[in-house]
């Protein structure tokens, strides 16, 4: 796999307080990266600097082997921002004519229109004219004027409706079908887990977990046993096996919280209390972001 962005030891303080603290990771070609964390976890952050708006206080980042502000770069990469200004005396029309100048081999306006699916009476109005979802469409179709073979998307459909946003993901994945490198933030951790190959969790700047959806949800997932008993279990007997985390009682039905439920499984069985009504639940990736955020405490 071609090695696209690498970014290493990146850091950047703000005052004297660390915004981004010494993450390190690279993005191969093709992936479609989520940058998931609370507010002010430094995903933002990260970003400007993995697009040269930003110069780290230490680190490096480097998109195909060259810092960001480097025209071949620029040329092979296209950016959706969080806050998205247009020019606001131009047409929605010219401004996209304005973008194509810049490339050398940029997507054809039809192609752009077909792309986001605005219509010729949006495409005929004054940016400042949009609202704000339209400007949101016009600054998805910007990213892709040049044809870029890396995306960057930062919160990319806060403010688009449903529909909107639907369109928005299913041209993502085509563009990821069509070999597009993918990087795009966001705190709607369903976009993640249904888009996204890869999530990288933030916070308090740092990178706390890294993987596949699937991955994360695996390594870094609490489980919850619950079940009955035929036998008594004595106050405290369950705490005190090895592999249970918390334990909780409501009528005589029993929950375990552990990282590995086959293990409890084994022990419980070994107990020789008489165990049913059996269940094993693993949760969602909200649980994983609460129970990884809530452990590294959000401030
Ligand atoms: N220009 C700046 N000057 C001072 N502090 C900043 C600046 N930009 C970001 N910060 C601080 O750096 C931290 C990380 O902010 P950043 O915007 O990267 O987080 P984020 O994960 O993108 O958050 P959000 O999800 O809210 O957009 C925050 O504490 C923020 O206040």
């Amino acid at each position: 796999m071609v090695c696209t962005i690498e970014i290493s030891n990146l850091t950047k303080s703000f005052k004297g307080k660390k915004a981004v603290d010494d993450v390190s990771f690279t993005v191969s070609e093709g992936e479609v990266v989520a940058l998931l964390g609370p507010n002010g976890a430094g995903k933002s952050t990260t970003m400007h600097m993995m697009l040269g708006l930003l110069e780290p206080s230490a680190g490096t980042a480097k998109l195909f082997g060259l810092v960001p502000n480097d025209r071949r770069v620029r040329e092979r990469i296209g950016v959706m921002p969080q806050h998205i200004n247009l020019i606001d005396a131009l047409k929605v029309k010219e401004l996209i004519s304005l973008f194509r100048n810049y490339y050398a081999n940029p997507l054809s306006l039809e192609e752009l229109v077909g792309i986001t699916g605005l219509t010729g009476n949006e495409l005929s109005k004054r940016t400042d004219k949009l609202s704000g979802g339209q400007k949101r469409q016009v600054g998805f179709m910007l990213s892709l004027a040049g044809n870029p073979d890396v995306l960057f998307f930062d919160e990319p459909t806060v403010g688009m409706d449903s529909t909107v946003r639907k369109k928005f993901w299913k041209k993502v994945k085509e563009l990821s079908a069509e070999g597009k490198t993918i990087l795009f933030s966001t705190h709607y951790l369903q976009e993640a887990d249904d888009i996204a190959t890869r999530i990288i969790l933030f916070n308090k700047g740092k990178v706390i977990a890294d993987g596949s959806p699937e991955e994360i949800k695996v390594n870094h997932l609490q489980q919850t046993v619950s079940f009955r008993a035929k036998e008594s279990i004595h106050e405290g007997q369950l705490d005190k096996l090895p592999n249970v985390k918390a334990v909780n009682v409501v009528n005589g039905s029993y929950s375990i919280l552990t990282d590995n439920a086959d293990a409890v499984l084994a022990e419980l069985f070994a107990m020789k209390i008489g165990i049913k009504d059996i269940g094993i639940k693993r949760g969602s990736l909200d649980d994983v972001f609460e129970q990884l955020t809530d452990k590294e405490g959000v401030s």
